[in-house]
């Protein structure tokens, strides 16, 4: 750091040390925009983060002194690389791949990868932020990360995809391990890519090894890996409804997304007796408003992971309700379960949940739920469980993966279960340890006040790095 650097940050530093909390989050937020610029995702989940954490910090002299949270919005490093590979007609395509290893103060860099043309820096960076403290609620040693690629699985063939995943394996090899970096699945990424990754991954490393999770039971897996995101956030749904006395019994639930985590929710809230009335995908929703029953659901799966198709077509071969080009939120329900992709749920499809009585949101997905909308939730004392907390069951599923492959055995569904059940229960603890306001519990609050002191402490002992 040059001179002049040193001489801002300090008067920075300075200016936020005097300034009363407020002032100090404006100040923070605007020097993070100037250093990450166009970079939304990340400014706004930094905010969510620090908006929570800013008026409860008590020693400003020690966090300022250690540049404690300067640390915690600035990644490790990042990997940035290009992706060539041949599609079927012969012609060569190239993509950029990434991996942004965030935090480490925890353990290895834990987090998906996402294949999707969306993706660029700024979401990575929002995305691998959220999973440093996401993997410290879930209380193993994981630290935080996350990758991917701007490269589209929609409409590719079996080999395209394989050959895609060959190819950004071999540049990301060099830079994960087992007690570096385990990466896993994320939106286009599923069993099919791990599968293809974890091939090329042993093909040049010529090492069986914990370096990838969400591999297919079959060769290393862990059973109910796919299954354990949803499952994980209607488990901690159902236990945030029961401390206040309530169920999931009879529930009307509205899902958006048609993928691993909207399908595998769809399936325990059915099986637990609460009626799912919707799903979407990128084209539109479906709308059954007697419910979705387990052959219901087990058919869209086919549809969704064997045929790759569209909910569009599950609509036509059913005769059930379909909109195009529309999220679900208008739907009255009691519990919003987001589960796509970030900011899908804005002020206007809050306000529209509140104004139906809707009683609870559960991020399914990662922050889907905007600034506006996650506002009005907390100002109506609206259930809303953030995704750091309610769908941190994938990747706690992920940590026991990478234990069972160093202690070269498997554990049963039995075990898994009542361990996911577990590691859910004593995250909703946590967040109410830390959320409990008398009448109702700030859930946003209780996450980040949790996950903030694990890893600002384990910071401060690891000494300035
Ligand atoms: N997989 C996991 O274990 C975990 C996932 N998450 C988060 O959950 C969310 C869903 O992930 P996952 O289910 O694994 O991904 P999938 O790729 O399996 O499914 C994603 C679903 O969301 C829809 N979707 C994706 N992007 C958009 C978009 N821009 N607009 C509308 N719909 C969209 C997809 O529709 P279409 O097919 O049309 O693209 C698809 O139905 C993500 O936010 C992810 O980060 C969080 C924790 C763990
Ligand atoms: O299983 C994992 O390692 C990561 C899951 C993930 O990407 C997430 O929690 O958002």
């Amino acid at each position: 750091m040059n001179a002049s650097n040193k001489t801002n940050s300090a008067t920075s530093n300075q200016k936020r040390k005097d300034n009363p909390a407020s002032e100090k989050l404006d100040t923070f937020l605007q020097e993070l925009a100037e250093r990450h610029p166009n970079e939304q995702e990340f400014h706004d989940a930094v905010r969510e983060f620090m908006q929570t954490v800013f008026p409860e910090v008590e020693d400003w002299e020690t966090l300022h002194r250690d540049a404690v949270l300067d640390r915690l919005v600035e990644p490790d490093r990042i990997f940035s690389f290009r992706v060539c590979w041949e599609d079927d007609s012969g012609r060569v395509r190239v993509n950029r791949g990434y991996r942004v290893q965030f935090n480490s103060t925890l353990g290895p860099y834990k987090g998906g990868l996402r294949f999707h043309p969306s993706v660029n820096l700024g979401i990575l960076k929002f995305l691998a932020f959220e999973q440093v403290f996401k993997n410290a609620l879930t209380q193993l040693p994981l630290g935080g990360g996350k990758g991917g690629s701007d490269f589209n699985p929609r409409g590719k063939s079996d080999r395209e995809v394989m050959r895609f995943c060959q190819s950004f394996m071999t540049e990301l090899a060099r830079h994960i391990g087992p007690d570096r970096d385990v990466p896993a699945g994320d939106i286009g990424v599923g069993e099919r890519e791990i599968g293809y990754l974890y091939g090329q991954y042993k093909r040049l490393q010529d090492e069986s090894r914990a370096v990838l999770t969400g591999k297919g039971v079959g060769y290393g897996g862990s059973v109910l890996r796919t299954e354990a995101t949803g499952y994980g956030a209607v488990l901690f749904a159902e236990t945030m409804l029961r401390r206040h006395k309530d169920g999931l019994e009879g529930k009307i639930c509205a899902l958006s997304g048609a993928g691993n985590v909207a399908l595998f929710a769809a399936e325990k809230l059915t099986s637990l007796g609460a009626r799912v009335v919707t799903l979407s995908d990128s084209d539109g929703f479906i709308h059954c408003p007697d419910g979705l029953d387990e052959e219901a659901i087990a058919s869209i799966k086919e549809l969704k992971f064997v045929q790759r198709g569209r909910l569009k077509e599950y609509a036509e071969a059913t005769g059930c309700d379909y909109h195009a080009d529309e999220a679900p939120w208008g739907v009255s329900c009691d519990l919003a379960f987001p589960c796509a992709t970030q900011g899908e749920l804005d002020g206007e499809a809050a306000k529209t949940l509140l104004k139906n009585g809707c009683l609870g949101v559960v991020e399914g997905a990662n922050m889907p739920a905007t600034l506006e909308a996650i506002d009005l939730f907390r100002r109506n004392k609206c259930y809303f469980a953030p995704g750091k907390a309610a769908n941190a069951g994938g990747v706690a599923v992920s940590g026991l993966e990478m234990t069972q492959n160093s202690m070269r055995l498997s554990w049963d569904r039995e075990r898994m279960e009542k361990e996911l059940a577990a590691i859910m229960q004593t995250i909703h603890e946590q967040c109410v340890r830390e959320g409990d306001e008398g009448d109702w519990v700030d859930y946003v609050k209780g996450a980040n006040l949790a996950s903030f002191k694990r890893v600002a402490d384990a910071m401060l002992s690891l000494g300035i790095h």
